[in-house]
C-alpha cells in the first residue's frame, strides 16, 4: 500500500534538512555524493514518492486529475477521454488515467490511493455495482460517465432514445421483422435500458420481438447473428457498435445481403469497414468534454452538481 511519508519524514530520517531531499529528488547539485546516497537509500527503503506539494517544489503541475476507465480498449470510452484530455491540460491539471475492468473493489483501492495522494479530482466511468455509500464522500470531487447515481454530478447516454431513433427509421423504410442483439440486463445502461427500449417499441407497434443477449465484444455479434436470421429478420439492431461489427462481419463471410445492420455509438471503424450500416450517435466526444467541464466548473468554482443526459441522433 502507498505510504504517507513527506519530504520532511525522508529528511528526518537521512539526518538531513529538507532543501538537500529536494536537491536529491530534483538531482540537482550541491548534494555530497554520500549524502544523496543515503538520501535515496531512505527514499527506496521507505517506498517514498513525493507528495502533490512536494511535486510542486520540484517545478511539476501541483493539479492532477484522475480518470477511471472501464476498458482501456473501449473505443466509446476513448474517444470521450481524449474529448476531455485539452479541457484539463488548458487549466493547468495533470490527467492521470486507471482502469476499473467493471470491478467496484478496483474503483474503491484506486479511490483509497487517490486520497492519500490528495488527487484533486475525478471522472469515473459508471457502471452497474458501484453504491453510493463509496462514491458519496467523494460529491464535490467527482463525475460520473455513463451512468448516474442520485446526489452524484453525471453524463449519461440516451439509451433508450437511441433505440428509438433506429426502430422508427427502420419503420419508415416499412422494415418489421427487426432483431435485437444486446447485453446481459445486469449492464443497467447498454443492456437493460437499451433491450428494454427494443422490446416496448415491438409491443407498442404491434412487432414480433427477436432477441439475442451477449457481451460488448464484435465475438458476440458474430455468434449470435446466426440466431436471429433463423427468424427471417429484415434488420438487426445491435447494442454497440462493436457488436455490429461481428454481426457485420459475419454477413459478409456468409455472403448475405438485404439484412439492415444498425448499431449504437457511430464507431468510425464501423463507418469505415461497413458504410452500409445505420448507427446513433450517442455523443461520447460531448460527453467527455461535458464531464471535464463540469468537474473544473465543481474544483474551480464550486459549481453545484448537475445531472446531465447527452441527446442523442441518427448518424448521417
Ligand atoms: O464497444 P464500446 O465502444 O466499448 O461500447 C460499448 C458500450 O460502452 C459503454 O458502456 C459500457 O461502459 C460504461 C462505462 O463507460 C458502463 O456504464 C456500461 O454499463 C457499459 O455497458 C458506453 O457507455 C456504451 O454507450 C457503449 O455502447
Amino acid at each position: 500500500m502507498q505510504n504517507r511519508l513527506t519530504i520532511n519524514d525522508i529528511a528526518r530520517l537521512s539526518g538531513v534538512g529538507k532543501s538537500t531531499v529536494s536537491r536529491v529528488l530534483n538531482n540537482e547539485g550541491n548534494v555530497s555524493p554520500q549524502t544523496r546516497e543515503r538520501v535515496l537509500q531512505v527514499i527506496e527503503q521507505q517506498h517514498f514518492s513525493p507528495s502533490k506539494s512536494a511535486r510542486a517544489m520540484r517545478g511539476f503541475s501541483d493539479k492532477i486529475v484522475a480518470i477511471i476507465v472501464s476498458r482501456l480498449d473501449s473505443p466509446s470510452e476513448n474517444q470521450a477521454v481524449r474529448a476531455m484530455l485539452p479541457l484539463f491540460y488548458q487549466q493547468g491539471y495533470d490527467p492521470i488515467v486507471l482502469e476499473s475492468q467493471f470491478s467496484a473493489e478496483r474503483v474503491k483501492e484506486h479511490l483509497q490511493v487517490l486520497k492519500q495522494r490528495n488527487i484533486d479530482g475525478v471522472v469515473l466511468f459508471g457502471f452497474t455495482g458501484l453504491s453510493a455509500q463509496m462514491l458519496t464522500p467523494w460529491q464535490d470531487k467527482l463525475v460520473m460517465l455513463a451512468r448516474d447515481i442520485p446526489g452524484l454530478s453525471s453524463v449519461c447516454y440516451d439509451d433508450a432514445g437511441a433505440v428509438h431513433l433506429l426502430m422508427q427509421k427502420l419503420l419508415a423504410q416499412n422494415l418489421r421483422e427487426i432483431g435485437f442483439i444486446g447485453v446481459s440486463p445486469q449492464d443497467t445502461t447498454t443492456g437493460q435500458r437499451r433491450s428494454e427500449a427494443y422490446q416496448a417499441f415491438c409491443q407498442e407497434q404491434g412487432l414480433t420481438a427477436h432477441m439475442a443477449l451477449g457481451e460488448l465484444t464484435y465475438q458476440s455479434g458474430f455468434e449470435l447473428i446466426p440466431q436471429l436470421l433463423k427468424s427471417n429478420v429484415q434488420a438487426v439492431i445491435c447494442a454497440s457498435d462493436t457488436i455490429a461489427i461481428g454481426a457485420q462481419k459475419y454477413l459478409q463471410q456468409q455472403q448475405i445481403t438485404g439484412v439492415q445492420v444498425c448499431g449504437i455509438g457511430n464507431n468510425p471503424l464501423l463507418r469505415f469497414l461497413f458504410p452500409e450500416s445505420l448507427s446513433v450517435e450517442l455523443g461520447y466526444g460531448e460527453g467527455g468534454e461535458a464531464a471535464a467541464k463540469q468537474l473544473l466548473a465543481q474544483l474551480n468554482d464550486s459549481a453545484p452538481l448537475q445531472q446531465r443526459i447527452i441527446p442523442g441522433k441518427l448518424s448521417a
